[in-house]
């Protein structure tokens, strides 16, 4: 087990929930009330800032119903939360784009996340590849 070090923006937002068993993923969600037109971009504030354990980022991707029930993307398409990311300023964020005008009310789930562990520490080493081409982009064709 791990622990998160959690600070809320205020106590009208609900607070986090991990459910084991369905999805480990966690729900995030909108600490304010949003009014969008479609075609305009803000950066959605979740309510909340996190010390990730170390050794951890977590990434945020909208839900599935997301789309369907707000008509907002992820410009990001996946945030990235840095173990850095710790003050008691660095509160979470979501950019979004309407796509048609919506809203989006105080507490409404908009996106959920989960924990990643780092990769391992890389290097490059320059050289000339010598495996086979596998061919991408629909190298295999459609069926
Ligand atoms: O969807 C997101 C993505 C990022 N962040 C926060 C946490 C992250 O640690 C920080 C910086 O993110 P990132 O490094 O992806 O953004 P950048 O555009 O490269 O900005 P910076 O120059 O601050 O690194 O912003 C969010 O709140 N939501």
């Amino acid at each position: 087990m791990e622990k998160i070090k959690i600070q809320y923006l205020n106590d009208t937002i609900e607070r986090l929930c991990y459910i084991d068993g369905k999805s480990d993923w966690i729900d995030l969600r909108a600490a304010e009330e949003v009014e969008l037109k479609a075609g305009e971009f803000r950066l959605v504030h979740l309510g909340v800032a996190m010390q990730l354990p170390e050794g951890y980022e977590a990434h945020i991707v909208p839900r599935s119903s997301t789309f369907k029930n707000f008509g907002i993307l992820q410009t990001n398409h996946m945030g990235v939360i840095d173990e850095t990311y710790c003050g008691p300023g660095d509160w979470w964020r979501m950019p979004v784009y309407a796509v048609r005008d919506t809203v989006i009310h105080v507490n409404d789930r908009i996106c959920q996340f989960r924990l990643m562990r780092h990769q391992p520490v890389i290097t490059f080493e320059e050289c000339r590849l010598e495996g086979e081409n596998r061919g991408g982009f629909g190298s295999t064709g459609v069926r």
